[in-house]
């Protein structure tokens, strides 16, 4: 966990010059980057700009392309917006709290022998916490289940994916999912499809198994 137990950034521009830094490295030590993430106090006026919602679903923000070796996004999930069972294209999954309270529930990789998926465990994720999520953990599903309350969270894959898998909780089926952005660097994206994780189900339920790109 090398140098930056020392650093705390105090701004979100300083975070994410840390995180150039570190990713420049190949070799990418977890726990230092949780630590990181964890040590940046979310402060609304450095990341509004980045933060837009939708009524319907939650979005995908794109803050910060890491030179190619990471995606730095910012999620705004309205009340009840979650999402679907999925993987992470096997990248680096790092999740951070900036507002509200997240539900995460874990699953384990389907049995292909059985139906229903298995629920490992879930846990409430508060402001400033944050998580690693991996293939090799499992799978997860992300929710905002307050009904009064938005939620805001920052998340950094690496390699950077734009595709991952979703699943049926009750079948286990799966299907592949485009992830798209609602928009880029704080400007709203030109062309956003309605694919992503919030289509899952109608994507399992017409489409089994078909990539959708
Ligand atoms: N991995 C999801 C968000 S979450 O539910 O972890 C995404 O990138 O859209
Ligand atoms: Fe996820």
């Amino acid at each position: 966990m090398a140098h930056t137990q020392l650093l705390k950034p105090q701004t979100l521009a300083e975070l994410i010059g840390h995180l150039h830094r570190i990713f420049d490295s190949d070799k990418i030590d977890v726990e230092e980057v949780k630590t990181l993430l964890q040590s940046y106090q979310s402060n609304p006026s450095e990341w509004r700009k980045y933060a837009k919602f939708d009524k319907f679903r939650y979005t995908r923000n794109l803050v910060d392309e890491g030179n190619g070796k990471f995606n730095l996004m910012i999620l705004c999930w309205g009340e009840g917006h979650g999402s679907a069972i999925h993987d992470h294209t096997n990248s680096h999954c790092f999740l951070k709290i900036l507002q509200g309270n997240l539900k995460e529930t874990l699953f384990s990789w389907p049995d292909p022998g059985k139906k229903e998926m298995v629920k490992r465990s879930e846990s409430i994720l508060e402001q400033n916490q944050s998580t690693y999520m991996s293939d090799t953990i499992g799978l997860h599903r992300v929710e905002n289940v307050s009904h009064t309350e938005s939620a805001v969270s920052l998340h950094l894959y690496s390699p950077p994916f734009d595709h991952c898998q979703c699943f049926d909780q009750r079948t286990g089926h799966k299907a592949t999912v485009k992830m798209t952005f609602w928009s880029k660097f704080g400007e709203r994206s030109s062309h956003v499809s309605t694919e992503g994780l919030y289509k899952c189900k109608l994507l399992l339920l017409y489409k089994p198994h078909e990539p959708l790109i």
